[in-house]
């Protein structure tokens, strides 16, 4: 009996065909893949705090079995001697002045484009302040998300925008960015991530804070919702932008999510971030 005949050259795949199809498996796949993630922090109005003025000190174990949440966020600016601290959310009426007097500091916010930061208010309008010029006492490690923190930005409304853009990598190991947008009230303002085709729209304008600043302790802990940081990561590929602002002041803290050394994942030497 003849033996069965090894397939012949013309039916065989090539190398090519293999890595095409391949390609077009990954390809598939990485359409479904998850690009972006977003949660949401309570305010805890009221927490126990370390005489250091931390939140009760959280082993990982302790950090997977608990419900994640977040003193209110302290933002410092200003000279030595004249600096101003806002917390947010506000609980006093009499704050508000600090909030105006927060985004009266900020300097008009530029953009990445060809590798320089250029100042464009049709592509972009809205304050910023540089790392050098705030400190907030705001910390994703302790709040079970991960930073290096970049830049502060206010959008004002009506008609402050960033329009789509892909950010500018601080180095090769810069892997995604993090947006915490703090608990102020406003409308509009919605960031669109968007990557190959797919789009999540981050509506937090409408979710925030029952369209109020200022709440006070008694009032948060009666809602339904207490106030909270809202928060998405995505990806450095994806283009994302924030629609016009509405009403009210949007505030975000941005950060750099930079690969570290421990994650199993870079197969390249880590440099310290650039920030
Ligand atoms: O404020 C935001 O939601 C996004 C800001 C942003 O995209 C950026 O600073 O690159
Ligand atoms: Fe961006």
């Amino acid at each position: 009996m003849a033996a069965a005949s090894a397939p012949t050259s013309a039916t065989a795949p090539t190398e090519h065909d293999c890595l095409a199809g391949f390609e077009e498996a990954l390809q598939k796949e990485s359409r479904k893949a998850t690009f972006t993630c977003a949660g949401r922090l309570p305010i805890n109005l009221n927490p126990n705090l370390t005489p250091s003025g931390d939140l009760t000190p959280r082993t990982d174990l302790k950090v997977h079995e608990q419900t994640l949440s977040t003193k209110p966020i302290r933002i410092r600016w200003g000279a030595n001697g004249a600096g101003k601290t806002l917390s947010l959310p506000l609980q006093d009426p009499s704050d508000e002045g600090l909030l105006q007097d927060l985004i009266a500091a900020c300097h008009p916010a530029t953009s990445g484009r060809g590798g320089q930061d250029i100042l464009d208010p049709t592509y972009r309008r809205a304050g910023a302040l540089r790392p050098a010029d705030f400190m907030t006492d705001f910390c994703p490690y302790e709040s079970g998300i991960l930073d290096i923190l970049y830049k502060l930005n206010v959008y004002s409304g009506p008609g402050e925008v960033f329009r789509p853009h892909v950010d500018t990598p601080r180095n090769a190991t810069q892997i995604g960015s993090l947006v915490v947008c703090l608990p102020v009230a406003f409308s509009g303002g919605e960031l669109v991530v968007r990557h190959q085709g797919q789009e999540i729209i981050h509506d937090w304008g409408r979710i925030n804070n029952n369209n109020a600043n200022i709440i006070a302790p008694a009032a948060a802990a009666a809602a339904a919702e207490p106030p909270a940081i809202n928060w998405t990561a995505f990806y450095s590929d994806c283009a994302h932008e924030v629609l016009p602002l509405h009403t009210g002041h949007r505030l975000t803290l941005t950060y750099n999510l930079f690969l570290s050394h421990g994650t199993g994942l870079s197969t390249f030497p880590i440099s310290s971030p650039i920030v």
